[in-house]
């Protein structure tokens, strides 16, 4: 079977996958989230004239010229106005977030002050408008500031609660179970026997999907039998899982069985295998309502493969307005060689030049199988198939991993 072009896979994988159902959540709760709707304010911030100071309100042609002399007639903080009007020759005492009065159109710091009783000498020459925050100058009621699609940030909770929302519509959020497969898979923390080997991609790949804002299920380790696997697949769909992610048991030896048993479950192949390193054998279907990507067993496939197809697949079904990873433009730090036909995905360092010019150098052993080099990698190097050899100092594109 020709391998499929990575671009194709990825479109395969997104194809027809739209936003989850919206539900209604608590501002409290939704750090994170999507939103389902844009977010209209309810009220105008502020929604009147606020001082920015401690000081006096005063009318601005009264206070002009320094050592000008003015009447305090009361007192305004914030929550608490003052009812009248102010006249020539008055002021207010006022505190920041306190209503500017009616008369008022400037507000002198206490600092340039000097108070003496109910009087007060102002040493700085007033200004219209100084210290003074204007209605709305935040926002207004009815602007739109938080869009549809956006995963909502700290700050995005702050404005949304300044714009009087308790409550946030969001899109539900995936649901990925993780299946991995393999006889010879052991627990972190346990004597592995001869020829076992330490439990490690799911580690990734969990975290991976709940950065994303997934939920994640954790479906352990089937052994490497149909029944085993086909138990696992089973419960993934118990479990009402948007996305089975499974890990092992991907390529074409007698122990790789999770073709054999998703098929045997009833899903629709989309494809087997890709035009990329690492990554080769990675597949794709739906059994049902669930998507489910098989990644290869070697623990940098398995990232590189939950990186480039899994978080995109969360972003679509979260309903976020950007899905793809972000390309962007660096130097290659060393040569590079030419490529054949799999796009590659190199793991590279990335330095900083003093100009802002970003190096990428690939690491020396690119084998699909080593953690270390992995972790220490910020970020893959992209090499289209059929590459011509590369020389430092030429462009590149990367991907930024995240940190
Ligand atoms: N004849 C061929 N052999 C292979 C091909 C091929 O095209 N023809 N493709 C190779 C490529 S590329 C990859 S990638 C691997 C993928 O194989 P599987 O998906 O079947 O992976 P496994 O054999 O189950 O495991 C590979 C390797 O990774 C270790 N592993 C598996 N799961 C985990 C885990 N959860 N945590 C840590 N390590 C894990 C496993 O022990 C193996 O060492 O196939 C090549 N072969
Ligand atoms: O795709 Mo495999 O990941 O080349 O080792």
């Amino acid at each position: 079977m020709a391998l499929m072009p990575v671009s194709d896979a990825l479109a395969a994988v997104l194809a027809g996958a739209e936003p989850l159902p919206e539900e209604t959540i608590a501002l409290d709760d939704a750090f994170h989230r999507v939103l389902a709707r844009d977010v209209a304010s309810k009220r105008t911030q502020p929604p009147q004239a606020m001082s920015a100071m401690d000081g006096y309100a005063v009318r601005a042609s009264d206070a002009a010229a320094i050592d000008s002399q003015l009447t305090v007639i009361g007192e305004v903080a914030a929550g608490r106005p003052f009812a009248g009007t102010v006249r020539a020759g008055e002021a207010v005492r006022i505190f920041t977030g306190g209503v500017v009065p009616d008369g008022t159109d400037a507000v002198v710091i206490q600092e340039d002050t000097v108070t003496d009783g109910k009087r007060i000498t102002v040493k700085e020459a007033a200004v219209t408008g100084r210290h003074i925050r204007p209605a709305g100058i935040d926002f207004r009621e009815g602007d739109v500031l938080l869009r549809k699609g956006a995963r909502l940030t700290e700050r995005d909770l702050a404005l949304a609660a300044g714009m009087n929302h308790p409550n946030l519509a969001v899109r539900r959020q995936p649901k990925v179970a993780i299946l991995a497969t393999g006889d010879e898979l052991v627990r972190p923390g346990t004597t592995p026997g001869p020829g076992q080997i330490v439990y490690s991609n799911g580690y990734a790949l969990h975290a991976l999907a709940r950065r994303e804002g997934a939920d994640t299920v954790d479906l352990g380790v089937a052994a490497d039998t149909l029944e085993a696997t086909t138990a696992g697949i089973r419960r993934a769909r118990e479990s009402g899982a948007d996305i089975l992610i499974t890990t092992g048991g991907a390529s074409v030896g007698d122990h790789d069985l999770v073709q054999h048993a998703l098929k045997a479950e009833g899903v629709a192949m989309a494809f087997w295998k890709i035009a990329m390193r690492p990554g080769k054998p990675m597949m794709h279907g739906r059994l049902g309502a669930m998507r489910v990507i098989g990644l290869p067993g070697n623990p940098v496939s398995s990232y590189v493969c939950g990186f480039l197809f899994m978080v995109p697949l969360i972003r679509a079904l979260s309903g976020r307005s950007v899905i793809h990873h972000r390309r962007e433009h660096a130097v290659l730090g060393r040569d590079v060689g030419a490529n054949d036909q799999r796009e590659d995905y190199l793991r590279a360092r990335l330095v900083e030049r003093d100009d802002g010019t970003l190096i990428a150098l690939p690491v020396d052993h690119q084998d699909s199988s080593l953690l270390a080099n992995l972790a220490a990698a910020q970020a893959l190097l992209v090499r289209a198939p059929f590459a011509p050899k590369a020389e430092a100092g030429s462009p590149c594109a990367i991907l930024r991993l995240p940190l």
